[in-house]
């Protein structure tokens, strides 16, 4: 697969079992996201080993500071390799063009620079509850309006607002997705989700998934039936 659309999210709290899991893995079959545990654990030499294993790496630590700190932090990935980074789109634009400006040094071997928008987990309820006086759908949308203007390659949000996205931003604009889950795969805290083939229908660049194949008694098997189930559609 030339592209995979598959970003397996490695939540573990052991390394080991985090690398035996990865050996299974074929950098063409899926790329890798490290976020908040595994990276607060195991660091920066764990993103590394997989940068040495030749798999693209998603580092999800979803960054919401002052624009000066986003930013240098911002290069602090590049400098590690990886394929992706994150920002909280609600962090501003003044936080988000000062972070892509920062990227810009590293030219076409720059990570794709994208921000989360709402997460995937709030219900609407949860969304009021923080005071923002939009219906999740709403609020993606006004967040990844900010986004786009601030020039960053596109936006985290749910499956279930992709179709729209594409239609007002353009094919370009990257659409990424967790909240994906296999029929018959348990939600866990997700609220607004979908299947695989569904997110690729909807025009999801690449979809986030962590549970239903990490969890899986049959990892490899999980992520290889996702790929077969999408491969027509993509
Ligand atoms: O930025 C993310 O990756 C992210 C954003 C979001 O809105 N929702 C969301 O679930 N995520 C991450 O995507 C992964 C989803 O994992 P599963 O729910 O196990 O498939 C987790 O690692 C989350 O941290």
């Amino acid at each position: 697969m030339n592209d995979p659309k598959v970003v397996v999210a490695l939540d573990f709290d052991d390394q080991n079992k985090a690398l035996r899991f990865v050996d299974d893995l074929e950098p063409g079959s899926c790329r890798l996201k490290v976020g908040k545990e595994m990276f607060t654990y195991f660091g920066p030499a764990f993103v590394r080993e997989l940068t040495r294993r030749n798999f693209d790496v998603f580092l999800d630590l979803k960054f919401h500071d002052i624009p000066n700190t986003v930013a240098k932090a911002c290069v602090a990935a590049a400098e590690l390799g990886v394929w992706m980074v994150n920002l909280h789109a609600s962090g501003g634009s003044r936080m988000m063009e000062a972070s892509r400006k920062a990227l810009e040094a590293y030219g076409s071997e720059r990570p794709l620079l994208i921000a989360v928008t709402v997460l995937t987990s709030m219900s609407a309820e949860e969304l009021a509850e923080t005071g923002v006086p939009r219906t999740p759908e709403q609020q993606v949308l006004y967040l990844a309006e900010l986004t786009k203007r601030a020039g960053l390659d596109g936006v985290v949000c749910s499956a279930q607002e992709a179709a729209l996205l594409k239609r007002t931003f353009g094919q370009s604009f990257k659409l990424i997705t967790p909240g994906i889950r296999p029929v018959g795969s348990e939600l866990g805290d997700q609220h607004r989700v979908m299947t695989p083939e569904q997110a690729i229908s909807a025009g999801v660049d690449y979809m986030v998934i962590g549970r239903p194949i990490t969890q899986s008694s049959a990892p490899l098997a999980a992520l290889n039936a996702i790929n077969d189930s999408i491969i027509k559609r993509v």
